[in-house]
């Protein structure tokens, strides 16, 4: 990597800590970061350099993928640490902070280039890209780039207004608005899985698909981020994001040249193509919200989503949303994506399995058997890998017909070392590489399908349903998939679907 300076605002906060002071230890001890380079945490806080450099040490002991094992290689890192205090509606404080820079530009040779990640509260955005350029931070020679945190905005006009205050600062290009799952290792894959294989991409289509479903749950409930989260809601939480995202994945064209702009232009299209719902009951009958209620898994007692700390005890907000999303080209036309998301559901699991249309059933096996469909699962997170349920003779039988599964499973072969999504994307960010970030399109058009579904939430609250904490949601997704012949296909045998994964038999582990 060329020399440059990163900045992190926020870096007393709690995505510096968990994150990106892990990713930035990472990628020093890969070798990715060479030895060019300085990062300043800015954050109002006081703290000493040394203050600083034991926050960063303590991180990486809790959190990094490498730990602080050798102390010679730690201190070497730790000297590229520098600490300012600045409040972000000073323009004083960056004027310092220029002054600062220039040092470090000397030290380690950067050739004025730099990284602003922006570890903050979203309505402070606008506020710290206007004091850089004022403070003259964005006047040398090299490469400027910001990175942003999620959430871009509230819905379109807001994050219109937010796009309208970066851009009077930074040029398109020059913006990465960080969307983690994009930083995953398998959401990564799906594209090389499709694109790579000669058997996938001719059945990737409504001829051979019958449905796909994206999964996303989580365990958790809102933590501390009550305050947040109560004004957001799984649908802007998750839903215009990250679900979005892996949807864009699994159904855009081949993109014609492995390039940023032209992957994300393909990505838009399918944005493009997603069947708008045209008003409350549509919304109603094709998206089911709910929000945990007290509940108990693993024998523990769980408190209501209103019981939270910073919930509104009466708030309607969503801790869980299903939906049918309609892709409508040719391509995707009457094959249905069912999407999912929640907290204090019974497993965490990022799973999106691809239902494949039964053969027909007039040959012979699926007359005399019933067959269960192929299933081609990605497993994201926490379990990483590929999977694929298939039929075949049960061994010594006389025909009798079994699912089988050959199973890929990444993370049991290369551990739990794999690269963290943070490190990916600051990695990426430092060369420049714009894949794995939202462009602006991609985001407008993704508030746009989203404000279509909260703007008819707002009109009613009837159709909230309140779910055990530890289920798994509403009962009424069920019928979103049973109402056209289909079900949720079990997560990690965990769901109340009838297949017990463990029980499938394994035949195959791909080397
Ligand atoms: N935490 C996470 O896991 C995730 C976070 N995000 C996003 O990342 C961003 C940061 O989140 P998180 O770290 O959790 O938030 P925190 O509240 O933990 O940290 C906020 C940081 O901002 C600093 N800050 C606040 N006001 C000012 C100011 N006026 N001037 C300078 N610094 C200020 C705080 O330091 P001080 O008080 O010392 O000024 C602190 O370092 C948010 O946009 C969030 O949505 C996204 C995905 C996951
Ligand atoms: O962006 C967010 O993602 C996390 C879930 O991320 P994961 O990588 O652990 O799957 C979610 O908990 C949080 O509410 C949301 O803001």
């Amino acid at each position: 990597m060329s020399g440059a300076v990163f900045y992190i605002f926020g870096a007393t906060g709690d995505l510096a800590k968990r994150k990106l002071f892990p990713a930035f230890y990472s990628l020093y001890r890969e070798g990715k970061l060479g030895d060019d380079f300085a990062v300043v945490g800015l954050a109002r806080r006081p703290r000493t350099n040394e203050q600083f450099r034991d926050d960063v040490k303590n991180s990486i002991q809790d959190f990094a993928r490498y730990k602080n094992k050798d102390g010679a290689e730690w201190e070497k890192f730790a000297e590229h640490f520098e600490y300012m205090s600045l409040d972000i509606n000073n323009v004083a404080g960056f004027h310092e902070l220029n002054a600062l820079t220039a040092k470090l530009d000397t030290k380690y040779q950067t050739g004025g280039n730099r990284l602003f990640y922006l570890a903050l509260a979203p309505e402070l955005f606008g506020n710290v890209s206007y004091n850089l350029k004022e403070g003259g931070l964005l006047n040398t020679q090299g490469w400027h780039r910001l990175v942003i945190e999620k959430p871009f905005g509230y819905d379109l006009p807001s994050a219109e207004r937010l796009n309208g205050q970066l851009r009077q600062v930074f040029e398109e290009k020059d913006i990465y608005r960080i969307d983690h799952y994009l930083g995953k290792e398998m959401v990564q894959n799906i594209e090389f899985v499709r694109f790579a294989n000669a058997f996938f991409e001719p059945l990737w289509n409504n001829k051979y698909i019958a449905n796909i479903q994206i999964t996303l749950s989580e365990t958790v409930g809102v933590e501390e981020r009550g305050g947040y989260y109560d004004h957001s809601g799984a649908l802007r939480d998750m839903g215009q994001n990250h679900m979005l995202q892996m949807l864009m994945m699994m159904a855009m064209e081949p993109p014609s040249r492995l390039h940023p702009e032209d992957i994300r232009d393909e990505k838009v299209k399918v944005l493009r193509s997603l069947r708008l719902f045209e008003n409350g009951d549509d919304v109603r009958a094709n998206v089911i919200r709910g929000q945990y209620a007290s509940g108990t898994a693993k024998g523990k007692a769980l408190p209501a989503y209103r019981e939270e700390d910073s919930v509104n005890p009466q708030s309607t907000t969503e801790t869980y949303f299903a939906a049918r999303v309609h892709v409508d080209n040719f391509r995707w036309a009457g094959v249905p994506f069912y999407i999912r998301t929640g907290k204090r559901l019974p497993v965490k699991t990022t799973e999106v399995v691809v239902e494949f249309k039964n053969i027909p059933n007039n040959v012979y096996l699926a007359k005399k058997h019933e067959l269960e469909p192929n299933l081609l699962v990605f497993r994201v997170n926490p379990m990483e890998g590929i999977y694929l349920k298939m039929n075949a003779k049960q061994p010594g039988s006389e025909g009798v017909i079994v699912p089988v599964a050959m199973d890929f499973c990444q993370s049991c072969q290369i551990g739990i070392n794999t690269p963290e999504a943070y490190e990916r994307l600051l990695y990426d960010a430092t060369r420049g590489d714009s894949t794995y970030f939202t462009r602006w399109d991609e985001v407008a058009l993704a508030w746009s399908y989203v404000d279509r579904i909260a703007a008819a939430w707002n009109e009613q609250t009837e159709d909230l349903k309140h779910y055990p904490a530890g289920s798994w949601g509403p009962e009424e997704a069920a019928k979103l998939l049973t109402d056209d012949g289909f079900k949720w296909w079990p997560i990690n045998g965990q769901n109340e679907g009838e297949v017990d994964w463990e029980a499938v038999q394994k035949t195959t582990v791909l080397a």
